[in-house]
């Protein structure tokens, strides 16, 4: 073998940008969870938990992969529905690889459709299937699947099932979007897994915590804000993290408090810990309830909250 050919066989590094579209629901912040190896976005069983671009680092030695995970596309009811579904535009218009999801249990049906059919709005983006949640459906509905998600498009690069749950073909993704990726300098810090800040992650924290067991409308009625920081003065190692839990209606705050408080008791105590392990000295949440009437529907209020 020549020496020109032995330069060959060392790969380039790769790095860009990826994002995973679908209807709600269907995993895509827990498979970038899963990708970046820490909990990076908030999941749910609720629809429409994501609500902001949040970006998630993926390092290997081949290459970089930034995850930008945006919300599920649905049929916009409020204003904040019309927003995040312009959040969603506009970054598949950005990225360089794009990620399909349809969860393998499910009929592929005209919501899937219509976000496939949205990806001819990003021409430059490599497109992959991803039929998601693998592990819940047989191999032979899973072939089913497959055939199906490759027959709403015929530019694929790639058709990959895959479960965040159970680790099903998680590096065999990471290699295949590399490889989809421009050559490239490193864009960000070996060690930086998100650039999403402390208050930001804390925020998004006690919206998940809130969001346990509350049906209907009201995951769609929260919001939460970090009003401050600040250092106990009698322990410096100690930070007492101030967030206010808002909702829409008066009549929804004494459900998110519960019976002589004991539901806000148990979203402050599970997302204290939550956001303790993001933490490098001990913190210490207070949480407060507060009301914005209509917020998803006032641009003012959305304003506010940063949509
Ligand atoms: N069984 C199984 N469940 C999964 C898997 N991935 C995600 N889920 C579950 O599916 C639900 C939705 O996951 P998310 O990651 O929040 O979905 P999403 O597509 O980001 O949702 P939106 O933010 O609403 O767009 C959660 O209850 C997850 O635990 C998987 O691989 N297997």
């Amino acid at each position: 073998m020549t020496d020109t050919n032995q330069e060959h066989m060392s790969e380039p590094f790769r790095a860009g940008f990826a994002t995973f579209v679908g209807r709600p629901n269907v995993g895509k912040s827990t498979l970038m969870n899963a990708l970046v190896g820490e909990k990076i976005a908030i999941t749910s069983p609720k629809p429409q938990t994501t609500r902001r671009a949040v970006r998630g680092i993926v390092h290997r030695d081949a290459g970089q992969l930034i995850i930008v995970d945006t919300p599920g596309v649905h049929r916009p009811r409020t204003l904040l529905g019309e927003r995040l579904n312009d959040l969603v535009a506009s970054t598949l218009s950005d990225v360089d690889v794009i990620g399909f999801c349809v969860p393998a249990g499910e009929p592929i049906g005209p919501g899937d459709r219509f976000i496939a059919e949205q990806l001819n709005e990003a021409p430059r983006a490599k497109k992959i299937a991803l039929v998601t949640k693998a592990e819940t459906v047989t191999k032979a509905e899973l072939g089913d699947q497959l055939l199906a998600v490759s027959m709403i498009r015929d530019d694929w690069e790639a058709i990959i099932p895959v479960s965040a749950v159970d680790g099903i073909h998680l590096e065999t993704l990471v290699t295949e979007m590399l490889a989809l990726m421009p050559e490239s300098e490193p864009l960000y810090p070996a060690d930086m897994i998100t650039e999403e800040s402390f208050d930001q992650r804390a925020a998004e924290l006690v919206r998940e915590a809130a969001l346990d067991g509350v049906r209907d409308e009201l995951p769609h009625s929260i919001a939460v804000t970090i009003e401050d920081i600040v250092e106990r003065e009698d322990d410096d190692d100690t930070r007492e993290v101030y967030a206010n839990l808002i909702v829409e209606r008066e009549s929804q705050k004494g459900i998110v408090i519960g019976h002589g408080g004991s539901r806000l008791k148990s979203v402050r105590e599970r997302a204290q810990r939550e956001i303790q392990e993001i933490s490098e000295g001990r913190i210490i949440l207070l949480l407060r309830v507060k009301v914005a009437k209509e917020w998803q529907r006032d641009p003012k209020q959305l304003g506010r909250l940063g949509f």
